[in-house]
């Protein structure tokens, strides 16, 4: 273990205990005012700004990745998180109005925003800035107590996290454990109000498991295989152009990288040729002394690719070379694969790219049908109904029409899987949502028992019973032919007028008045003298009307 480590583990472990300080941050109460809110996030922003170097030389070392990769993937992408929290936490956080309904808005019904409460950020190594700071800004945008669990396969941007987050943010709102299996097996043995954990599906099974036992709400942002389905008719030079970028860019190591290539027979050849000039052009002195190409986090990974080169029945067009001691696992092509495939397998998270050939789009189709939902699904083609064709007939996390990887991204979208790829969403206001209890709140009004309200009370009578029918009543759709009994005809006049809500006319009348005045209770005693059946009820208790 890293000597860094140990005051933070012993801290944890061995009494003074973090998530219980960061629970009594949260009962203070004082994370609530969106003053306080704000004012984290802006030391979160320049936490980040005035750090910057210390950032990307952490991301260089734990990724060999060059200064754009770091940039424009990770860096400001999280500053782009936390600020756009920042910009919009008073619009996230105002009480939302139900849609009006009769029976109800007299009540003042309102869905409040509240903080769910000291929160787990468990994140993979691949972004270890983005994927830490997005849902860190999700979190304090929503009021709650965070601790952050970086991973240790990014030891060097960890440790900038352990350096700077208690000199930058208050310790009652966020705290960062540094630690791999054992210490991240401990934070999930205590309870916590929300996990959101990135990831492998094999460790989010073990998550879940463990937020089971105390009944913890999870968002899992995970990975997949992200197929990639190419029209024939697609201009391939900006196909080739844009898969390779998104499949070598970080290495491979993206969650939303292009996984496999889906093509037909007739254009494989001249979309490989695309693909070599693209490669030709990216990595002009080879893509091994780059500074535009990256490294495998561990050298776990670059055996593991190692050996499914060595697996494949698939023919290497270009690239194929691992050096394991330096992580490097060189940009691959590989064609003739088969679905059986080493490669086809599992999720490769390496910038290896295998192209599996279908006859047409229906076989793709039905080839990408037949694995779990991906993370993301590509379409390249220029074809709306070849576009809608697939879109229709297939599920996934998220969608990009020609392009990749960019979709983390888009501004104000949720960002995350279906089935097998994750459940929830992690950016923007949708991250902000998954650390906020959307609480219902409705406020009962005096008055209200002495109109229809009254009847649900005992004894229960068949007045009664027929008086609160006219505030449940509600109206169905026409009966559909199918539920019919042969040749019965529906009555044109009867339907139409029941569409027009004609038939529900006199409970409208029935109550509407009175609801209508008594909100503005100032003028009850008026309506009062209309409706004589409110007289006892009112009768020297109008003063408890608020
Ligand atoms: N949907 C998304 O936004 C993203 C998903 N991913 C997915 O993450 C995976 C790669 O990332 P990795 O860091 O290798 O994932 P991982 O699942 O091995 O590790 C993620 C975190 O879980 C912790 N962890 C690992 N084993 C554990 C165990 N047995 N018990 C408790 N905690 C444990 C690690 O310390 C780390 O912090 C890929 O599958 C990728 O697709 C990666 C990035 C983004
Ligand atoms: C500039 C003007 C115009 C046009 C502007 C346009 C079209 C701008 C388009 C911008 C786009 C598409 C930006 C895309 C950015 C993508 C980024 C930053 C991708 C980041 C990916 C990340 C962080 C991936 C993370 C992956 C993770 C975490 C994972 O999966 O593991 C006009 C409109 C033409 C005219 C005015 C000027």
């Amino acid at each position: 273990m890293q000597p860094h480590l140990l005051p933070l583990l012993s801290d944890l472990f061995g009494g003074g205990h973090l998530r219980d300080e960061l629970r009594r941050g949260f009962a203070s109460g004082k994370t609530k005012p969106i003053a306080y809110r704000k004012e984290q996030l802006a030391r979160l922003a320049y936490m980040v700004q005035e750090n910057r170097d210390a950032f990307h030389e952490a991301m260089t070392s734990d990724l060999g990745r060059g200064t754009l990769e770091n940039d424009f993937m990770d860096f400001q992408p999280a500053l782009g998180e936390i600020t756009d929290a920042y910009n919009n936490v008073e619009k996230w956080s105002k009480p939302q109005k139900p849609a009006f309904n009769i029976n109800w808005f007299a009540m003042n019904p309102e869905i409040r925003k509240e903080p769910k409460g000291t929160v787990l950020i468990i994140s993979p190594f691949n972004f270890p800035m983005v994927l830490i700071l997005g849902p860190l800004a999700g979190a304090l945008a929503a009021g709650c107590t965070a601790l952050i669990k970086p991973s240790e396969q990014a030891p060097a941007t960890a440790a900038v996290y352990a350096r700077l987050v208690p000199q930058y943010l208050d310790p009652d709102a966020c705290r960062v454990v540094l630690g791999a299996v054992p210490e991240t097996t401990k934070l999930l043995e205590l309870q916590w109000d929300q996990i959101l954990y990135t990831g492998s599906a094999r460790v989010a099974k073990i998550v879940l498991a463990a937020a089971a036992k105390h009944l913890t709400p999870v968002v899992t942002e995970l990975g997949g295989k992200n197929p990639v389905i190419v029209d024939p008719k697609m201009d391939l030079t900006l196909a080739a152009r844009r898969i390779a970028w998104g499949k070598f860019s970080n290495s491979g190591q993206i969650c939303v990288s292009p996984d496999y290539v889906i093509v037909t027979e007739e254009i494989k050849e001249k979309f490989i040729k695309e693909l070599l000039a693209v490669y030709a052009t990216f990595y002009p002195d080879g893509p091994r002394h780059s500074d535009s190409f990256s490294r495998m986090a561990t050298k776990n990974h670059a055996a593991r690719m190692q050996r499914l080169l060595a697996e494949t029945k698939g023919k290497i067009v270009i690239g194929g070379e691992t050096e394991v001691e330096e992580r490097y696992v060189a940009p691959t092509i590989v064609k003739d694969v088969e679905w059986d495939d080493a490669l086809m397998e599992d999720e490769l998270f390496a910038p290896v790219m295998p192209i599996v050939v279908v006859k047409d789009v229906d076989e793709a189709i039905a080839r990408v049908n037949s694995r779990e939902h991906a993370l993301a699904l590509y379409i390249f083609s220029n074809d709306a109904s070849y576009r809608k064709k697939v879109l229709d007939n297939t599920q996934s996390g998220t969608v990009v029409v020609n392009d990749v990887v960019i979709q983390y991204a888009a501004y104000d979208m949720p960002f995350g899987g279906v089935g097998g790829s994750g459940t929830g969403a992690s950016t923007g206001r949708y991250g902000y949502e998954a650390f906020t209890h959307f609480r219902t709140t409705v406020v009962g009004k005096g008055w209200l028992d002495s109109i229809i309200l009254k009847n649900r009370f005992p004894p229960y009578t068949d007045a009664k019973l027929k008086a609160l029918g006219l505030m449940t009543s509600v109206r169905l759709p026409p009966k559909p032919k199918s539920l019919l009994a042969k040749g019965t005809k529906t009555n044109g006049w009867g339907t139409f007028l029941s569409r027009l809500g004609l038939s529900r006319l006199t409970t409208l009348l029935w109550y509407l008045l009175p609801v209508l005045a008594g909100y503005w209770v100032d003028h009850l005693p008026l309506i009062v003298q209309f409706y004589p059946g409110l007289q006892s009820f009112t009768d020297g208790h109008l003063d408890q009307f608020d």
